[in-house]
């Protein structure tokens, strides 16, 4: 599966234990991630993390790009709720097409613990069959 991985900054030191705590899981996967936590994440736990440009300045669209080519199958994205981000259209835009694709997207730890264990026991298998009837 193709796994993308996101978090905002308040957010990184979450994800990284995340990471770390599920590189079992996640070393079976594609990995993609925004710029920074990409950085951040590889560097933690070793895994290789296809990086794509920091969310302010693109990132989030490359992974909605993703979304809308059937080229992606799971977001998990640590969203800060607490602060403004200046790229919050682009944020918006990522939502709106894991909506529009069906593509699972979490936006905080206890949705990714959850999300995570359905995906190691084969809960989003589908998403093999959607690629193979397109
Ligand atoms: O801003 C982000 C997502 O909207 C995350 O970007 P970075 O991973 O580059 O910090």
């Amino acid at each position: 599966m193709k796994i993308s991985l996101i978090a905002h900054d308040e957010k990184k030191p979450e994800i990284i234990q995340f990471a770390v705590s599920y590189k079992h899981i996640l070393k079976q996967h594609d990995l993609y991630a925004t710029g920074t936590t990409g950085k951040r994440i590889a560097e933690a736990t070793g895994l290789s993390v296809h990086r794509f440009k920091s969310g302010p300045l693109g990132g989030d669209q490359q992974i909605g790009a993703k979304i809308a080519e059937n080229e992606m199958d799971l977001v998990i994205f640590l969203k800060d709720p607490l602060t403004a981000q200046p790229h919050e259209p682009d944020i918006s835009a990522l939502g709106r097409l894991s909506d529009v694709y069906q593509i699972p997207l979490v936006t905080n730890l206890a949705g990714a613990e959850i999300m995570i264990r359905a995906l190691d026991t084969g809960l989003l298998d589908w998403r093999e069959i959607v690629k193979e009837d397109e």
